[in-house]
């Protein structure tokens, strides 16, 4: 067992409820705003760590509004605002592709639960792209007017995709951090978190696909050096935490 100034202490937080979430509709890439709920979700999620006695050195977000506002109000609440946030396009939610704005159950009333269930959480299989020249395209949007290589910005993505962008930016960027024993606060997306979960707990493609992130509760992991997973939990109630989790993967289901 590591001793304790030897282990490594990272949270991730999904985005509370966005107003695309609360219609139920595909969001990807589309900057999207917390709902009032969400904003509430964000709170709690800040109040939970600080009464569980979290504290962090460095915090990492995307570029999209709704984590960005998520780590705000998570810092509010631990009166923490003044910690340095770094953003990056690299963490934002895996992109949706021709999807984006389609309601869910819709989706699933008109192609299938299964399609839709292998669009939403298969590891390599992506959704329909986007045309270019789409007004949705990242090619021609603001949000990435720096990014200078625009050949990797996608039409759509699978989880492969997004973990070939968010994980390479975690090892060179994150990881060094946690090395220096800086306690790293992350807040992204439901897609985007799975990318690192499934690095962080060498899930298989089969074992990821039943893996769905609830938005705005607080995941603590505490790696040793060698980022083998030493601890992992939800900070919050587990009753809670399980039916937040199970109204995540209902979203695929057609209305009965
Ligand atoms: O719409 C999205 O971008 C994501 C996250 O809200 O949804 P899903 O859980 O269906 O992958």
């Amino acid at each position: 067992m590591a001793s304790e100034d030897q282990l490594m202490h990272l949270v991730l937080i999904r985005h509370g409820e966005s107003e695309w979430n609360k219609a139920n509709l595909f969001t990807g890439w589309t900057d999207v705003e917390l709902s009032e709920n969400g904003v509430k979700e964000a709170q709690a999620g800040g109040r939970a760590l600080k009464e569980a006695g979290y504290d962090f050195d460095v915090c990492y977000t995307s570029y999209l509004k709704r984590a960005i506002h998520t780590l705000n109000n998570v810092l509010d609440e631990m009166d923490r605002a003044w910690l340095p946030v770094v953003k990056t396009w690299k963490l934002n939610e895996r992109h949706y592709g021709a999807l984006q704005g389609w309601n869910k159950a819709d989706t699933a009333a008109k192609y299938g639960e299964e399609q839709v269930k292998i669009w939403r959480r298969s590891y390599d299989v992506p959704p329909l792209a986007l045309e270019p020249g789409d007004e949705r395209d990242p090619h021609t949007q603001e949000m990435f007017r720096d990014v200078a290589m625009k050949d990797v910005l996608p039409y759509t993505e699978c989880l492969k995709d997004t973990i070939a962008r968010a994980w390479p930016y975690f090892q060179d960027e994150i990881a060094p951090e946690l090395k220096a024993g800086k306690r790293v606060l992350i807040a992204a997306h439901g897609n985007s978190l799975r990318a690192l979960v499934m690095k962080f707990d060498k899930l298989t493609p089969d074992e990821i696909l039943n893996v769905n992130i609830p938005t705005a509760i607080p995941l603590s992991y505490t790696f040793d050096q060698d980022w083998n997973v030493v601890d992992k939990h939800y900070v919050g109630d587990p009753d809670m935490i399980a039916a937040k989790i199970q109204a995540v993967a209902n979203q695929g289901k057609a209305k009965k």
